[in-house]
Protein backbone atom coordinates (compact mmCIF):
# COMPACT_ATOMS: atom_id res chain seq x y z
CA UNK A 1 0.00 0.00 0.00
CA UNK A 2 1.09 3.42 -0.97
CA UNK A 3 2.10 5.75 1.62
CA UNK A 4 -0.33 8.52 2.20
CA UNK A 5 1.09 11.81 2.04
CA UNK A 6 -0.12 14.62 4.25
CA UNK A 7 -0.46 17.36 2.84
CA UNK A 8 -3.01 19.16 4.95
CA UNK A 9 -0.02 18.44 7.77
CA UNK A 10 2.61 19.47 5.41
CA UNK A 11 0.96 22.82 4.77
CA UNK A 12 0.11 23.25 8.80
CA UNK A 13 3.91 23.08 9.70
CA UNK A 14 4.66 25.75 6.34
CA UNK A 15 2.05 27.98 8.07
CA UNK A 16 3.58 27.86 11.38
CA UNK A 17 6.85 28.56 9.96
CA UNK A 18 5.20 31.10 7.66
CA UNK A 19 3.87 32.17 11.08
CA UNK A 20 7.41 33.29 12.39
CA UNK A 21 8.61 34.60 10.03
CA UNK A 22 5.62 36.87 9.84
CA UNK A 23 6.02 38.12 13.00
CA UNK A 24 9.50 39.01 12.60
CA UNK A 25 8.71 40.83 9.39
CA UNK A 26 6.57 42.84 12.17
CA UNK A 27 9.15 43.60 14.17
CA UNK A 28 11.42 44.36 11.38
CA UNK A 29 8.96 47.08 9.28
CA UNK A 30 6.69 47.84 11.74
CA UNK A 31 3.68 46.54 9.56
CA UNK A 32 1.69 43.59 8.49
CA UNK A 33 2.50 41.94 5.35
CA UNK A 34 -0.24 42.36 3.09
CA UNK A 35 -2.77 40.23 0.56
CA UNK A 36 -5.52 41.60 -1.05
CA UNK A 37 -7.71 39.15 -2.95
CA UNK A 38 -10.20 40.48 -5.72
CA UNK A 39 -13.45 38.83 -6.19
CA UNK A 40 -15.85 39.44 -9.18
CA UNK A 41 -19.20 38.21 -9.19
CA UNK A 42 -20.84 35.38 -7.40
CA UNK A 43 -19.31 31.93 -8.43
CA UNK A 44 -20.35 29.60 -5.44
CA UNK A 45 -16.85 27.98 -5.44
CA UNK A 46 -14.90 31.12 -5.45
CA UNK A 47 -16.78 32.36 -1.84
CA UNK A 48 -15.53 29.22 -0.13
CA UNK A 49 -11.83 29.89 -1.66
CA UNK A 50 -11.41 33.07 -0.92
CA UNK A 51 -12.76 33.36 2.50
CA UNK A 52 -10.21 30.60 3.41
CA UNK A 53 -7.35 32.72 1.87
CA UNK A 54 -8.19 35.60 4.18
CA UNK A 55 -8.45 32.94 7.13
CA UNK A 56 -5.44 31.98 6.70
CA UNK A 57 -3.72 35.37 6.38
CA UNK A 58 -5.37 36.54 9.46
CA UNK A 59 -4.09 33.09 11.39
CA UNK A 60 -0.49 33.76 9.98
CA UNK A 61 -0.91 37.57 11.30
CA UNK A 62 -0.90 38.97 7.87
CA UNK A 63 -3.70 41.42 6.96
CA UNK A 64 -5.95 39.76 4.14
CA UNK A 65 -8.55 41.93 2.66
CA UNK A 66 -11.17 40.91 -0.09
CA UNK A 67 -12.24 43.03 -2.55
CA UNK A 68 -15.58 42.34 -3.78
CA UNK A 69 -17.49 43.35 -7.25
CA UNK A 70 -20.47 42.83 -8.72
CA UNK A 71 -20.82 40.62 -11.37
CA UNK A 72 -21.22 43.04 -14.17
CA UNK A 73 -18.14 45.02 -13.23
CA UNK A 74 -16.63 46.38 -16.51
CA UNK A 75 -12.98 45.36 -17.36
CA UNK A 76 -12.27 48.86 -17.28
CA UNK A 77 -13.31 49.37 -13.07
CA UNK A 78 -11.65 46.32 -12.50
CA UNK A 79 -8.14 47.40 -14.51
CA UNK A 80 -8.94 50.80 -11.97
CA UNK A 81 -9.24 48.23 -8.70
CA UNK A 82 -5.86 46.93 -9.75
CA UNK A 83 -4.26 50.07 -10.16
CA UNK A 84 -5.22 51.35 -6.79
CA UNK A 85 -4.04 48.13 -5.51
CA UNK A 86 -0.71 48.13 -7.03
CA UNK A 87 -0.19 51.86 -5.95
CA UNK A 88 -1.26 50.88 -2.45
CA UNK A 89 2.13 50.77 -0.39
CA UNK A 90 0.34 48.28 2.44
CA UNK A 91 -0.65 45.74 -0.25
CA UNK A 92 2.22 43.16 -0.78
CA UNK A 93 0.80 40.72 -2.93
CA UNK A 94 -2.54 40.99 -5.16
CA UNK A 95 -4.56 37.83 -5.98
CA UNK A 96 -7.23 37.97 -8.68
CA UNK A 97 -9.24 34.94 -8.45
CA UNK A 98 -10.65 33.27 -10.96
CA UNK A 99 -12.39 32.21 -13.11
CA UNK A 100 -13.32 35.77 -13.92
CA UNK A 101 -16.68 36.53 -15.90
CA UNK A 102 -16.57 35.93 -19.31
CA UNK A 103 -17.58 39.58 -20.49
CA UNK A 104 -13.68 40.24 -18.89
CA UNK A 105 -10.52 39.69 -20.56
CA UNK A 106 -8.53 37.80 -17.71
CA UNK A 107 -5.55 37.86 -19.44
CA UNK A 108 -5.37 41.69 -19.48
CA UNK A 109 -6.61 41.42 -15.97
CA UNK A 110 -3.70 39.57 -14.90
CA UNK A 111 -1.16 41.21 -16.83
CA UNK A 112 -1.66 44.37 -15.05
CA UNK A 113 -1.09 43.68 -11.77
CA UNK A 114 2.46 44.61 -10.36
CA UNK A 115 5.01 41.60 -10.95
CA UNK A 116 6.62 42.78 -7.34
CA UNK A 117 3.14 42.01 -6.11
CA UNK A 118 2.22 39.01 -8.67
CA UNK A 119 0.94 35.90 -5.51
CA UNK A 120 -0.16 33.52 -8.12
CA UNK A 121 3.31 33.72 -10.40
CA UNK A 122 0.56 34.21 -13.56
CA UNK A 123 2.18 37.81 -15.50
CA UNK A 124 4.43 37.31 -17.96
CA UNK A 125 7.26 38.66 -15.73
CA UNK A 126 6.75 35.59 -13.22
CA UNK A 127 6.04 33.32 -16.04
CA UNK A 128 9.36 34.14 -17.52
CA UNK A 129 11.37 34.04 -14.50
CA UNK A 130 10.57 30.80 -13.92
CA UNK A 131 11.92 29.78 -17.57
CA UNK A 132 15.39 30.85 -17.76
CA UNK A 133 15.91 30.11 -13.99
CA UNK A 134 15.55 33.66 -12.10
CA UNK A 135 14.39 34.00 -8.68
CA UNK A 136 10.56 34.76 -8.14
CA UNK A 137 7.27 34.52 -6.82
CA UNK A 138 5.80 30.90 -8.44
CA UNK A 139 2.89 29.48 -8.84
CA UNK A 140 1.23 28.72 -5.69
CA UNK A 141 -0.13 25.50 -6.87
CA UNK A 142 2.87 23.77 -8.67
CA UNK A 143 5.10 25.12 -5.72
CA UNK A 144 3.21 23.69 -3.21
CA UNK A 145 3.41 19.77 -5.28
CA UNK A 146 7.05 20.50 -5.43
CA UNK A 147 7.10 20.75 -1.90
CA UNK A 148 5.17 17.60 -1.30
CA UNK A 149 7.66 15.69 -4.27
CA UNK A 150 10.70 16.91 -1.73
CA UNK A 151 9.43 15.90 0.93
CA UNK A 152 8.80 12.64 0.19
CA UNK A 153 11.02 11.66 -2.27
CA UNK A 154 14.41 14.04 -1.24
CA UNK A 155 16.46 14.72 -4.54
CA UNK A 156 14.74 14.55 -7.50
CA UNK A 157 17.76 14.60 -10.30
CA UNK A 158 17.34 12.10 -13.15
CA UNK A 159 13.66 10.52 -12.09
CA UNK A 160 11.42 10.54 -15.10
CA UNK A 161 8.55 12.78 -14.14
CA UNK A 162 4.83 12.82 -15.77
CA UNK A 163 2.90 16.62 -16.06
CA UNK A 164 -0.90 15.36 -17.00
CA UNK A 165 -2.07 18.72 -18.17
CA UNK A 166 -0.18 22.07 -19.64
CA UNK A 167 -2.16 24.94 -18.28
CA UNK A 168 -0.32 27.68 -17.68
CA UNK A 169 -1.30 28.08 -14.05
CA UNK A 170 -0.60 23.98 -13.12
CA UNK A 171 0.98 21.88 -15.92
CA UNK A 172 3.40 24.49 -17.83
CA UNK A 173 5.14 25.59 -14.46
CA UNK A 174 4.51 22.17 -12.82
CA UNK A 175 6.55 21.29 -15.58
CA UNK A 176 9.35 23.41 -15.63
CA UNK A 177 9.89 23.14 -11.83
CA UNK A 178 10.61 19.49 -12.47
CA UNK A 179 13.17 20.24 -15.14
CA UNK A 180 14.60 22.71 -12.38
CA UNK A 181 15.42 19.71 -10.07
CA UNK A 182 16.77 18.09 -13.12
CA UNK A 183 14.14 15.55 -13.92
CA UNK A 184 13.24 14.21 -17.22
CA UNK A 185 9.79 15.53 -17.87
CA UNK A 186 6.93 14.56 -20.31
CA UNK A 187 4.10 17.08 -20.58
CA UNK A 188 1.07 15.22 -21.36
CA UNK A 189 -2.39 16.80 -22.76
CA UNK A 190 -5.80 15.80 -24.31
CA UNK A 191 -3.72 15.11 -27.86
CA UNK A 192 -0.94 12.47 -26.11
CA UNK A 193 -1.32 9.15 -27.68
CA UNK A 194 -1.36 5.88 -25.50
CA UNK A 195 -1.44 7.79 -22.38
CA UNK A 196 -1.46 4.61 -20.09
CA UNK A 197 2.07 3.66 -21.52
CA UNK A 198 3.34 7.38 -21.06
CA UNK A 199 2.29 7.34 -17.28
CA UNK A 200 3.75 4.00 -17.15
CA UNK A 201 7.46 5.67 -17.67
CA UNK A 202 7.09 7.42 -15.02
CA UNK A 203 8.90 8.09 -11.75
CA UNK A 204 6.26 11.07 -10.56
CA UNK A 205 2.96 11.43 -11.89
CA UNK A 206 1.51 14.79 -11.42
CA UNK A 207 -1.99 14.89 -12.44
CA UNK A 208 -3.97 18.43 -13.34
CA UNK A 209 -6.61 17.46 -15.97
CA UNK A 210 -9.53 18.29 -14.12
CA UNK A 211 -11.23 14.73 -15.04
CA UNK A 212 -12.79 12.75 -12.16
CA UNK A 213 -10.86 9.81 -11.38
CA UNK A 214 -9.12 9.52 -15.06
CA UNK A 215 -5.92 8.12 -13.87
CA UNK A 216 -6.45 4.54 -12.97
CA UNK A 217 -3.60 1.98 -10.95
CA UNK A 218 -2.88 0.06 -14.00
CA UNK A 219 -1.38 3.05 -15.80
CA UNK A 220 1.27 3.32 -12.94
CA UNK A 221 4.96 2.31 -12.61
CA UNK A 222 4.43 0.31 -9.22
CA UNK A 223 6.06 2.64 -6.13
CA UNK A 224 5.46 5.98 -8.34
CA UNK A 225 4.87 8.95 -6.19
CA UNK A 226 1.65 9.84 -7.81
CA UNK A 227 0.61 13.88 -6.49
CA UNK A 228 -3.05 14.39 -7.47
CA UNK A 229 -4.11 18.20 -8.44
CA UNK A 230 -7.65 17.73 -9.22
CA UNK A 231 -10.37 18.73 -7.92
CA UNK A 232 -13.85 17.75 -8.93
CA UNK A 233 -17.02 17.88 -7.37
CA UNK A 234 -18.80 14.84 -8.73
CA UNK A 235 -22.48 13.52 -7.42
CA UNK A 236 -22.75 11.34 -4.40
CA UNK A 237 -25.17 9.53 -2.16
CA UNK A 238 -28.39 11.01 -1.19
CA UNK A 239 -28.12 13.81 -3.27
CA UNK A 240 -24.74 14.90 -2.07
CA UNK A 241 -21.60 15.98 -3.64
CA UNK A 242 -17.89 14.67 -3.14
CA UNK A 243 -14.49 16.13 -3.96
CA UNK A 244 -12.65 13.43 -5.79
CA UNK A 245 -9.39 14.16 -7.70
CA UNK A 246 -7.79 13.18 -10.82
CA UNK A 247 -6.33 9.98 -10.36
CA UNK A 248 -8.31 6.76 -9.10
CA UNK A 249 -6.96 6.82 -5.56
CA UNK A 250 -8.80 3.45 -4.33
CA UNK A 251 -6.86 2.00 -7.74
CA UNK A 252 -3.47 3.59 -7.60
CA UNK A 253 -2.76 2.96 -3.46
CA UNK A 254 -2.24 -0.45 -4.42
CA UNK A 255 0.66 0.48 -7.12
CA UNK A 256 1.93 3.62 -6.06
CA UNK A 257 4.60 4.07 -3.47
CA UNK A 258 3.16 7.18 -2.23
CA UNK A 259 0.24 9.23 -3.33
CA UNK A 260 -1.54 12.83 -2.42
CA UNK A 261 -5.41 12.62 -1.41
CA UNK A 262 -7.98 14.43 -2.31
CA UNK A 263 -9.27 16.45 -0.04
CA UNK A 264 -6.50 17.23 2.73
CA UNK A 265 -3.39 16.67 -0.33
CA UNK A 266 -2.42 19.56 -2.79
CA UNK A 267 -5.38 22.25 -1.87
CA UNK A 268 -4.14 22.83 1.36
CA UNK A 269 -0.79 23.27 -0.06
CA UNK A 270 -1.90 26.15 -2.39
CA UNK A 271 -2.83 28.28 0.08
CA UNK A 272 0.46 28.00 2.47
CA UNK A 273 2.44 28.72 -0.61
CA UNK A 274 -0.10 31.39 -0.96
CA UNK A 275 1.21 32.74 2.23
CA UNK A 276 4.37 32.17 1.26
CA UNK A 277 4.62 34.17 -2.10
CA UNK A 278 2.75 36.88 0.34
CA UNK A 279 5.68 36.54 3.00
CA UNK A 280 8.43 36.74 0.18
CA UNK A 281 6.95 39.91 -2.07
CA UNK A 282 6.37 41.81 1.27
CA UNK A 283 10.35 40.84 2.38
CA UNK A 284 11.51 42.04 -1.37
CA UNK A 285 9.26 45.14 -1.20
CA UNK A 286 10.98 46.11 2.11
CA UNK A 287 14.43 45.27 1.01
CA UNK A 288 14.65 42.78 3.19
CA UNK A 289 16.74 39.31 2.35
CA UNK A 290 14.64 36.37 0.48
CA UNK A 291 14.04 33.62 3.73
CA UNK A 292 14.27 29.76 2.47
N1 LIG B 1 -5.54 21.87 -5.73
C1 LIG B 1 -5.41 23.10 -6.20
O1 LIG B 1 -4.96 23.96 -5.49
C2 LIG B 1 -5.81 23.41 -7.59
C3 LIG B 1 -6.51 22.46 -8.30
N2 LIG B 1 -6.84 22.67 -9.61
C4 LIG B 1 -7.52 21.57 -10.30
O2 LIG B 1 -6.57 20.94 -11.16
C5 LIG B 1 -7.22 20.48 -12.33
C6 LIG B 1 -6.53 21.11 -13.54
O3 LIG B 1 -6.63 22.51 -13.47
P1 LIG B 1 -6.14 23.46 -14.68
O4 LIG B 1 -4.74 23.17 -15.01
O5 LIG B 1 -6.54 24.82 -14.31
O6 LIG B 1 -7.12 22.91 -15.84
P2 LIG B 1 -7.23 23.26 -17.40
O7 LIG B 1 -8.59 22.88 -17.78
O8 LIG B 1 -6.73 24.64 -17.64
O9 LIG B 1 -6.18 22.26 -18.07
C7 LIG B 1 -6.44 20.89 -18.15
C8 LIG B 1 -5.34 20.19 -18.94
O10 LIG B 1 -5.65 18.82 -19.00
C9 LIG B 1 -5.55 18.36 -20.34
N3 LIG B 1 -6.51 17.30 -20.59
C10 LIG B 1 -7.86 17.39 -20.66
N4 LIG B 1 -8.41 16.19 -20.93
C11 LIG B 1 -7.38 15.31 -21.03
C12 LIG B 1 -7.29 13.93 -21.31
N5 LIG B 1 -8.37 13.20 -21.53
N6 LIG B 1 -6.06 13.37 -21.35
C13 LIG B 1 -4.96 14.09 -21.12
N7 LIG B 1 -4.97 15.42 -20.83
C14 LIG B 1 -6.17 16.01 -20.80
C15 LIG B 1 -5.84 19.57 -21.20
O11 LIG B 1 -5.23 19.36 -22.45
P3 LIG B 1 -5.28 20.46 -23.65
O12 LIG B 1 -4.30 21.51 -23.27
O13 LIG B 1 -4.86 19.68 -24.84
O14 LIG B 1 -6.69 20.95 -23.70
C16 LIG B 1 -5.20 20.69 -20.38
O15 LIG B 1 -3.84 20.85 -20.70
C17 LIG B 1 -8.68 20.86 -12.15
O16 LIG B 1 -9.35 19.75 -11.56
C18 LIG B 1 -8.66 22.01 -11.18
O17 LIG B 1 -9.86 22.12 -10.44
C19 LIG B 1 -6.45 23.82 -10.26
C20 LIG B 1 -5.75 24.80 -9.59
C21 LIG B 1 -5.43 24.70 -8.18
N1 LIG C 1 -6.10 33.49 -8.92
C1 LIG C 1 -6.35 32.23 -8.52
N2 LIG C 1 -5.39 31.56 -7.83
C2 LIG C 1 -5.61 30.28 -7.41
O1 LIG C 1 -4.72 29.66 -6.79
C3 LIG C 1 -6.88 29.67 -7.68
C4 LIG C 1 -7.83 30.41 -8.39
N3 LIG C 1 -7.54 31.68 -8.80
N4 LIG C 1 -9.03 29.87 -8.70
C5 LIG C 1 -9.41 28.54 -8.23
C6 LIG C 1 -8.21 27.65 -8.05
C7 LIG C 1 -8.47 26.45 -7.17
N5 LIG C 1 -7.65 26.66 -5.99
C8 LIG C 1 -7.71 25.87 -4.85
C9 LIG C 1 -7.14 26.26 -3.66
C10 LIG C 1 -7.30 25.51 -2.51
C11 LIG C 1 -8.02 24.34 -2.52
C12 LIG C 1 -8.23 23.58 -1.26
O2 LIG C 1 -7.83 23.99 -0.20
N6 LIG C 1 -8.90 22.41 -1.32
C13 LIG C 1 -9.21 21.59 -0.17
C14 LIG C 1 -10.68 21.21 -0.11
C15 LIG C 1 -11.61 22.35 -0.32
C16 LIG C 1 -13.07 21.90 -0.40
O3 LIG C 1 -13.47 21.06 0.43
O4 LIG C 1 -13.77 22.37 -1.32
C17 LIG C 1 -8.44 20.28 -0.25
O5 LIG C 1 -8.10 19.88 -1.39
O6 LIG C 1 -8.23 19.66 0.78
C18 LIG C 1 -8.57 23.92 -3.71
C19 LIG C 1 -8.40 24.67 -4.87
C20 LIG C 1 -6.94 27.80 -6.13
N7 LIG C 1 -7.19 28.39 -7.29
MG1 LIG D 1 -12.62 20.80 -11.90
Amino acid sequence: MARLIDGKAFAARLRTRIADETAEFVTDTGRRPGLAVVLVGDYAASQVYVRAKQKACEEAGMSGSVHRLAPDTTQAELLAVIARLNADAATDGILVQLPLPDAIDADAVIQAIDPAKDVDGFTTASAGRLLIGLPGLVACTPLGCLMLLKEVAGDLAGKTAVVIGRSDIVGKPMALLLLRESCTVTVAHSRTQDLPAVVRSADIVVAAVGRPEMVKGSWLKPGAIVIDVGINRVPAAAGKTRLVGDVDFDEAEQVAGAITPVPGGVGPMTIACLLHNTLKAARSRAGLNPTT
